[in-house]
């Protein structure tokens, strides 16, 4: 097992607002890692950061031994917490932009992902509901072959009951030993595929933990604590 990600001393003002201070973390592949912490803690922020879509205001940030770049870009998988697709486009249309754009697109896997959650190519976008589109992109996202997933708030707009399943076909479709870092306030829905978490608040790590230590040594779900620590 190696080091997927290393923030070291890693911090993020906007003009004079810190959103993240001093952060030291390192993150191990192999794992599904949950990113969890109350409104403006600064999970986006973080997220920003690994997608080199903000520079850091101090400190150091390593994607698999490398800084935030081309090479880093390559590997890691984003899925933002919007959507930025063009809506006139077909998914069929927007998966051959995928494989132009990407070389570890998996076009069998995306059409596999598509047939399995019924949802028809040929649509465009615009006819979609919300959910099915968050569906689209989560499919697009987790059809490349990437060592590392960032999934900012993946299923928000995705009914209850069609969460496991999706889960459950992001799982089965991932390779083990990639990396999949989620933010997500739906803990409960999703603590059941997660490795470990990270409790963020005011823009410092509160907490590390794998879930089997939270569950063993306080004999509560990652819910039930997030819910203790972060009590308004
Ligand atoms: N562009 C910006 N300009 C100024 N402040 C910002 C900007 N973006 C975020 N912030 C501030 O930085 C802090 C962290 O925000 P961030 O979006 O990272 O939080 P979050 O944990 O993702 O929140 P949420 O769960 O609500 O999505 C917040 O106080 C927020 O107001």
């Amino acid at each position: 097992m190696s080091t997927i990600l290393e923030c070291k001393n890693l911090s993020k003002a906007y003009g004079n607002k810190t959103a993240l201070s001093h952060i030291d973390l390192a993150l191990e592949s192999g794992h599904i890692i949950g990113l969890l912490g109350p409104n403006g803690s600064g999970k986006t922020t973080l997220i920003k950061l690994i997608n080199g879509l903000l520079t850091p205001s101090e400190g150091e940030l390593y994607i698999d031994q490398n800084p935030v770049g081309i090479e880093s870009k390559k590997i890691v998988s984003y899925l933002p917490d919007h959507t930025y697709l063009e809506s006139n486009l077909k998914v069929r249309e927007i998966i051959d932009y995928f494989k132009d754009f990407y070389d570890d697109f998996d076009e069998i896997r995306a059409y596999d992902m598509l047939a399995k959650l019924q949802i028809n190519p040929s649509d465009k976008l615009k006819t979609m509901s919300k959910g099915t589109k968050e569906k689209v992109q989560l499919i697009l996202i987790m059809s490349r072959r990437a060592k590392l997933y960032v999934l900012d708030e993946p299923i928000a707009g995705v009914d209850p009951a069609a969460r496991d399943y999706i889960l459950d076909i992001i799982l089965s479709n991932y390779d083990e030993d990639a990396t999949i870092l989620i933010s997500t306030h739906l803990i409960a829905d999703i603590e059941n595929i997660l490795d470990e978490v990270i409790f963020i608040k005011n823009g410092q790590i509160e907490l590390t933990s794998s879930v089997d230590e939270i569950r063993e040594s306080q004999g509560k779900s990652v819910d039930a604590l997030f819910r203790e620590v972060f009590k308004c």
